[in-house]
């Protein structure tokens, strides 16, 4: 009786929001990730494909509902007003750090710690991402794209088209590009594709990333008790998991201390560049620092470790299932492939360009501005963090609206109205769904019009109803390097191939098509599960 009253008053915290219900499962856990295809279900509060239509059915940008094991109010909010102070108030709403237990594998990190810890963590890393850092990132994208065009060429005559799966694709070049930017691990996408591990280490370093990656959640979810019966007994199936789960993790290590022992010879040494894995020379000084003062700039072993797992993987995957989503787009609206092609002729008349130099990025970037937009509108619609979860540490007031959904798409009467929430209360910002809401991106927000954010003298692109690298203090780190990196990889991409659907979805309706090549699954980030592609190198 007692749970049943603590549920029912903690329903009606939000004053007048509507009240969605009961909250099965934690919205922001591993386990609500991995049900999500079955669970919550359609038109229930916490599933996970609505978009914006639970908000559309009760005509409010904030919707109120409660989680049933500890009666926890829990606010969902897709309002970019309500949104902005919920991410700009970092005293009052503080990350739900226990989300991010599956980051902290190796130790404590930058994403996965709050106040003093977070900030000593950001001022380490802050320094490394600054426009002489992105002008590198531009440098090694030219790099890397002419490698993986030269081993598509190798695979396929000059007039016929090439199938590729975008993401594997993609992951190479986003991983072989934080590596090399990042840390300093400057190899060849040829080097790179070989499976052979190099001395002294069991995987080579991109099947050790992607085994890792691909095994984050049994990491996380095996109790020791389990593994040190694995270690001993003979369990069928799920010992061979386990092994290699073990084994993908230590093998990172491995690469991950090798990267970290170069460092501390460079720093040592004196030996370095100021273009030179700077973000890795940042985190290994703060290891190196002899300073008392732990909580200025002082990182610790496990600390240097996580922090150099976290970035390769938040440097890598975002970026990879952004542009392979992008990718697969493109295949799709040939008309937004040909502007970004017209645009790339103008920037690079004579073709793609071999190499770069230090002043490419600053020459090329703004003149790629609907190649830019057209990476922006993809992550619109395919945000790769789709929620977030902050925990309310004093009393507040935000703004919601109410609205009046209408046949045309475009809500009509919309009203500010004032949300209470109280400490102990949880908000998720529901990305997916902010990125879907009509009264920010119009009655047609779920179609793909890069267009939309481009800037012109009578329209500005609403950026507060825009959270893809989330918003204020905590917001992403690398996003200048995720757009340079991406920019200049789909730009290089189209300026070079024409892309379209593969061979068994051409003649299919349109609506086929994109079903079928813009899966997704919920994951670490959302993941494309079928962008498979066509290239066909165009003349000169
Ligand atoms: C398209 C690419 C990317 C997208 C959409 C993206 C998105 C995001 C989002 C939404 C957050 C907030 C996560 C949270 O609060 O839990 C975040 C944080 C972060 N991102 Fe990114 N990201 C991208 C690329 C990158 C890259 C390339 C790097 C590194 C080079 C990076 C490093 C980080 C780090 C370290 C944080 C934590 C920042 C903090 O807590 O202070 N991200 N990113």
């Amino acid at each position: 009786v007692q749970k049943y009253l603590s549920v029912r008053s903690a329903s009606h915290a939000f004053g007048g929001c509507p009240d969605a219900g009961v909250l099965w499962l934690h919205p922001f856990r591993t386990v609500a990730l991995l049900s999500a295809p079955w669970f919550p279900l359609k038109d229930q509060i916490g599933y996970y494909f609505g978009k914006f239509a639970l908000y559309e059915k009760y005509g409010s940008t904030g919707i109120a509902s409660v989680s049933v094991w500890d009666a926890t109010p829990t606010l969902w909010l897709a309002d970019a007003q309500a949104i902005k102070i919920v991410a700009t108030e970092a005293t009052v709403f503080q990350k739900d750090v226990e989300a991010y237990e599956a980051l902290n594998i190796y130790g404590p990190n930058m994403v996965g710690t709050e106040g003093t810890d977070w900030r000593r963590h950001r001022r380490v890393a802050n320094p490394a991402f600054n426009e002489a850092s992105n002008a590198f990132v531009w440098i090694e994208t030219v790099r890397v794209v002419n490698e993986w065009f030269a081993d598509m060429d190798t695979r396929t005559d000059a007039d016929s088209f090439l199938t590729i799966d975008a993401v594997e694709d993609l992951v190479q070049l986003t991983l072989l590009v934080i590596a090399s930017a990042g840390f300093g691990r400057r190899a060849s996408w040829q080097e790179d594709s070989a499976a052979t591990p190099p001395p002294g280490h069991k995987l080579a370093f991109r099947t050790a990333v992607s085994t890792a990656l691909a095994y984050l959640f049994i990491k996380v979810l095996t109790p020791a008790w389990l593994n040190a019966l694995g270690a001993r007994v003979p369990l069928p199936y799920l010992g061979r998991i386990l092994t290699e789960t073990g084994e993908s993790f230590d093998s990172l290590r491995g690469h991950m201390v090798d990267l970290v022992s170069l460092a501390r010879a460079w720093v040592v040494g004196g030996k370095v560049s100021n273009m030179d894995a700077g973000l890795l020379r940042n985190l290994v000084e703060a290891n190196m620092t002899q300073a008392d003062d732990v909580h200025h700039k002082k990182l610790t072993d496990e600390e240097l470790l996580s922090n150099i797992f976290t970035f390769l993987l938040a440097g890598h995957e975002t970026s990879a299932h952004s542009l392979s989503f992008a990718v697969a787009l493109l295949a799709l609206y040939p008309d937004a492939q040909q502007k970004i092609y017209e645009e790339t002729l103008r920037v690079w008349p004579d073709g793609c360009p071999e190499a770069a130099s230090p002043s490419s990025y600053k020459e090329c970037m703004p003149k790629l501005q609907y190649t830019l937009a057209t990476f922006y509108e993809t992550i619109r619609l395919f945000t790769p963090v789709a929620r977030l979860c902050k925990l309310v540490h004093a009393d507040a007031t935000l703004t919601a609206h109410r609205f009046t959904p209408s046949a045309t798409g475009t809500p009509t009467d919309v009203a500010p109205f004032a949300v209470p929430v109280k400490a102990g209360s949880m908000i998720i910002i529901d990305i997916l769904a902010l990125h879907m809401n009509p009264m920010y991106w119009g009655a047609d927000a779920v179609e793909f019009k890069p267009a939309r954010f481009v800037d012109t003298e009578a329209y500005r692109w609403p950026r507060d109803a825009f959270f893809g690298f989330s918003g204020g203090p905590r917001s992403c780190i690398g996003q200048r390097f995720a757009l340079t990196e991406s920019v200049c990889a789909l730009a290089n991409l189209v300026r070079r191939y024409e892309i379209r659907v593969p061979g068994h979805l051409a003649g299919k309706p349109f609506a086929e098509q994109k079903r079928s090549l813009l899966r997704w699954k919920p994951g670490v980030t959302i993941t494309p599960t079928n962008c498979e592609v066509q290239l066909r190198r165009r003349a000169g």
